[in-house]
């Protein structure tokens, strides 16, 4: 689904990324792991287009998305959760869910639609539903929800673009350990329904639960790309911290 080509990236004289190289099938989980400055965040941001590479490319279902704009990568199909998940806290789930994409019915003799607020709230409702989000109700506002609940919110509306590829950025790290194992179900959802699914966490723990892969950035290159199945989290850490 996803394949990042030996990506560099320099600022400067400074090179950041060296020749990033791995594979990201459909409905797969990959935790994306290395120590603070191995690249994790800079190379989220070539994915997303944020950044330009300096070298290589990013292919996404078999095209080249290398280059385009950040709006048109996420119409093509990635998604990324930012850690502080970029939700309006004084708005209600609804809203949220849709910031700014919300249905709308055309009324006769006007040109352009009004928001159709009972279908967003209902739209609403059978998405956090279906994903089991614990979220007591479409009409509470955000920054009234836990850590936990938010996170769910930002899962709901990041599928309402239908992506193919969701980007977590340390889904888990502000949360409460009963909260923890709820989004690690979301994200095992996510997997379910065929999106694939890029992990950034220092949490090996949550790793080893939900990815299928580990990928071990440090100093800008991979150095490992094991299946979680047949590695350990001591040889995950000595991957990070260089121990071998
Ligand atoms: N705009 C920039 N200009 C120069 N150097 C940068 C820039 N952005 C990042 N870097 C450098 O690139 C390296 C990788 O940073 P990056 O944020 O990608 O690491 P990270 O693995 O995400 O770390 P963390 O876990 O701390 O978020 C760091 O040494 C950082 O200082």
């Amino acid at each position: 689904m996803l394949r990042i080509a030996n990506i560099e990236k320099r600022f400067g004289p400074i090179e950041v990324l060296r020749g990033v190289d791995f594979d990201v099938d459909a409905g797969e989980a990959v935790a994306l792991v290395g120590d603070n400055g191995a690249g994790k965040s800079t190379l989220m941001k070539i994915i997303t287009g944020v950044y330009r590479a300096s070298g290589g490319e990013v292919v996404l279902d078999g095209r080249t998305i290398t280059g385009i704009a950040p709006g048109e990568i996420r119409t093509l199909g990635i998604e990324m959760i930012y850690q502080n998940l970029e939700l309006a806290r004084e708005q209600d789930v609804t809203t949220n869910i849709f910031l700014g994409r919300e249905p709308t019915r055309r009324i006769a003799g006007f040109d352009t639609g009004i928001i159709d607020h009972a279908k967003a709230r209902r739209e609403a409702e059978r998405m956090v539903r279906q994903l089991g989000a614990r979220v007591p109700s479409v009409d509470i506002r955000v920054g009234n929800l836990s850590g936990g609940q938010q996170q769910s919110v930002a899962i709901a509306r990041a599928l309402t673009f239908s992506p193919k590829v969701v980007i977590m950025d340390e889904p888990t790290a502000a949360l409460a350990v009963r909260e923890i194992e709820h989004v690690l179900q979301l994200i095992k959802e996510l997997k379910g329904r065929g999106i694939s699914v890029i992990l950034i966490s220092h949490r090996l723990t949550d790793v080893f639960e939900v990815a299928d892969r580990i990928v071990a950035l440090r100093q800008g290159k991979v150095i490992a790309d094991e299946k979680t199945g047949e590695t350990t989290m001591q040889r995950v850490v000595s991957h990070i911290v260089g121990a071998h």
